[in-house]
């Protein structure tokens, strides 16, 4: 036997301890560190140097094995036929030559031969058991031989049938497939991690994994996990006349079970056809709602299966083409901060532009501060990115060890990067906003568009296209500066005649006169809605006393809180809102500061309850317009409460009423009193 040398001895049992170590953060803790590509790297280079070297290869060699042995807290399931890996084709070469080695060992002259193709959907693997049509256990791959017993956690999935439909079936079947979460159920899911400050999840194969090896199966219940089937194991003799039918067909038989099967399931033949399936699937894979790493192409006759049999790791009779990995390590050179249209501002990563699944990435999202603080991330840092479909790229993780010495702190800004406005913290501090709406040039579209809204001044012919225009010709930067505009001027813009520029300086000029509650409304407060405003304008009586108003004072209005209250106080603390009010008050803007008070009150100091569905306007509305009248709306029915409107299936609150003797009304009488009310 040939001396092996040293050096490659030490490669080999470097990249062997790498990947055991990959594999049990990848299998068992579900949280991996290195990027698929880099293990997939490794592994390829572990696998050539042992092809060049057979008798180097051990029993326990990561090629040689599949996943990682279970982990603690599961109980280990046997697996009656083993639950192997896919042999991977990076290139289409590899199809190619995959295509003719099967067609050589099933002594076949053309490459003709018909395989079953589905997208490799990016999951985990699972066994499902059904005995007489019912739901027995099931188990995770584990290390392929042995799996983790999570029948209590599956059988929370919706996609997986706990009876099988028809009566066509074994009475001993195995089921396998992929438990996955969709990219919208994934961000849903991180989304509401990151307001609760629980843990957020890198990708949807990691939110899967993480949510199905729980040991409490009420936490996997609230997790959007998904099933689908991709192959039958049958493990008797059953009723149905072939079970030797090819690969496509038992899908079918899947599907009149009650499984979930791949919609983009196809049989095509030989590589050409292979081929076409993966290029037209890699074209589609931006616009499907799930990861799927690749296309896992089946040999569909199950003869020729058989014959082919398996290698150690995989069986011989399958491949897996992959796509370019979703995510990619690249170095974050900078964070910069973004005023979105609305004024929330979060942070950008400018990134070292890097190729992930086949598009350039130069930015990602960062979130807010709390993301930040959980990646722990540095500017200089090696960062993996991940984009999926449209959803815009982000940063999970930063690469360990790899931080630079000139490596800096991520600073956020205390004044807008737009405007220069303060900025406001909300939600505890998370979030932050430029409060300047009407002012900030990142949100004058949107907040001139809330400004001439039908419920706000009710600027009419002031449409959102032409704001959009009126913007970008930098005509108005200011809403006083709107109503500076001459016909003339407005004439010169598209779809504009002589006539509508007329008409909209007329309406201009009519919307200046206006109303307290109106005004307050229109200049875009955050959660300052109609309602609010009506309620503001009411109690302070002139727009000097509101802006002058204290936290406190403002915590004493009917319906508005502590959050409310600081929203409105930062509104007006910004010297650049003060400016714009004065300059709309310039450009005779003017209502009759009396006149709010001057509505009657009939319900003032009374109590009510909307309860059940009403019909004919929401909640909201119905509160509003009670509000307008005087009422307080409560949330609960006491022996004070002045009356109680009962929408479709009300429910306690009625039942308390009536307890009580409270006056119930019906939508249709309270719909009646409200216009009575109204109309004085
Ligand atoms: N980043 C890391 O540290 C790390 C560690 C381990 C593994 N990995 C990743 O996992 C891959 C290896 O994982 P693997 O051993 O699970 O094998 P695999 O992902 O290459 O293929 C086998 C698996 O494909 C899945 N699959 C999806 N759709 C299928 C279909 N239609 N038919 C059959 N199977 C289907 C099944 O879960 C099956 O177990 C690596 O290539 C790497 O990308 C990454
Ligand atoms: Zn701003």
């Amino acid at each position: 036997m040939s001396q092996t040398d040293p050096q490659l001895l030490d490669e080999i049992n470097r990249l062997r301890s790498e990947l055991d170590d990959a594999n049990y953060r990848y299998y068992v803790l579900d949280e991996p560190e290195l990027t698929d590509t880099d293990y997939d790297r490794r592994l390829r280079r572990l696998e050539e140097i042992e092809q060049a070297h057979p008798e180097l290869v051990t029993v326990d060699s990561p090629t040689q094995r599949v996943g990682a042995a279970p982990a603690e807290g599961f109980a280990a399931v046997e697996h009656a036929v083993p639950m192997l890996s896919l042999d991977n084709a990076f290139d289409e070469d590899k199809i190619v030559a995959f295509a003719k080695r099967l067609n050589d060992l099933l002594e076949r002259s053309d490459d003709d031969l018909a395989f079953c193709c589905e997208p490799k959907l990016d999951g985990l693997a699972v066994s499902l058991v059904y005995e007489q049509g019912r739901f027995v256990s099931g188990a995770t791959r584990g290390d392929g031989r042995t799996g983790e017993g999570i029948t209590s956690n599956l059988r929370t999935l919706r996609s997986i049938p706990l009876r099988l439909r028809g009566r066509e079936f074994p009475d001993l079947l195995e089921v396998r497939g992929e438990v996955y979460m969709s990219h919208s159920g994934f961000e849903a899911l991180n989304a509401r991690a990151r307001k609760e400050g629980s843990k957020v999840f890198a990708n949807p194969r990691n939110a899967a994994a993480g949510s199905l090896r729980q040991l409490d199966s009420r936490i996997t219940a609230r997790r959007p996990l998904e099933f689908c089937a991709y192959q039958l194991v049958s493990r008797e003799a059953t009723s149905l006349a072939n079970i030797d039918a090819p690969h496509s067909e038992q899908m079918k038989w899947l599907r009149s079970w009650g499984f979930r099967t791949s919609p983009e399931l196809a049989v095509v033949k030989g590589s050409a056809g292979v081929l076409d399936y993966c290029r037209t699937l890699g074209e589609k894979r931006e616009r499907l709602d799930y990861d799927i790493d690749g296309v896992v192409l089946k040999v569909d006759d199950l003869r020729a299966q058989r014959e082919l049999g398996f290698v150690a790791r995989a069986p011989r009779w399958a491949i897996a083409f992959k796509f370019p990995a979703q995510e990619q390590a690249t170095r974050l050179n900078d964070v910069e901060f973004q005023v979105g249209r609305t004024g929330a501002i979060t942070p950008v990563a400018r990134l070292e532009p890097v190729t992930v699944a086949g598009v350039t990435v130069a930015n990602a999202s960062l979130h807010n501060a709390d993301e930040i603080a959980r990646l722990g991330v540095m500017i200089g840092d090696s960062v993996v990115i991940r984009r999926a479909g449209d959803v815009i790229p982000q940063v999970v993780r930063v690469v360990a060890g790899e931080r630079p010495d000139d490596a800096r702190e991520i600073v956020f800004p205390d004044h807008c990067p737009v405007c220069g406005s303060a900025i406001e913290r909300i939600e505890g501090g998370v979030a932050i906003r430029c409060p300047a709406g009407l002012y900030c040039a990142a949100q004058r579209k949107e907040a001139l568009k809330h400004f001439a809204s039908r419920r706000a001044l009710d600027i009419d012919g002031l449409g959102d296209k032409l704001i959009d225009a009126l913007v970008e010709r930098g005509w108005v930067k200011t809403p006083a500066e709107l109503f500076a505009l001459g016909a003339g001027d407005l004439a010169e813009l598209p779809r504009m005649g002589e006539k509508s520029a007329a008409n909209l300086v007329g309406a201009l000029e009519r919307a200046k006169h206006t109303t307290l509650p109106r005004f307050i409304y229109a200049l875009g407060i955050r959660e300052v809605g109609e309602a609010t405003a009506s309620n503001l304008a009411r109690h302070f009586g002139t727009l000097q006393a509101l802006m002058e108003a204290s936290q406190e004072a403002l915590e004493a209005v009917a319906d508005i809180g502590p959050i409310v209250a600081a929203h409105i106080h930062a509104f007006f603390s910004e010297s650049h809102n003060r400016q714009t009010v004065t300059q709309l008050l310039e450009a005779g803007l003017n209502w009759h500061e009396e006149a709010v008070d001057e509505r009657p009150q009939p319900l003032a100091g009374q109590s009510w309850v909307l309860t059940g569905t009403l019909e004919n306007l929401t909640r909201d509305e119905g509160k509003a317009r009670l509000q307008a009248l005087g009422a307080k709306v409560a949330g609960s029915v006491s022996k004070k409460t002045a009356a109680v409107v009962a929408g479709e299936a009300a429910g306690s609150k009625l039942a308390r009423a009536e307890e009580l003797g409270v006056e119930v009304l019906d939508e249709a009488t309270f719909l009646a009193r409200l216009d009575e009310w109204e109309q004085g």
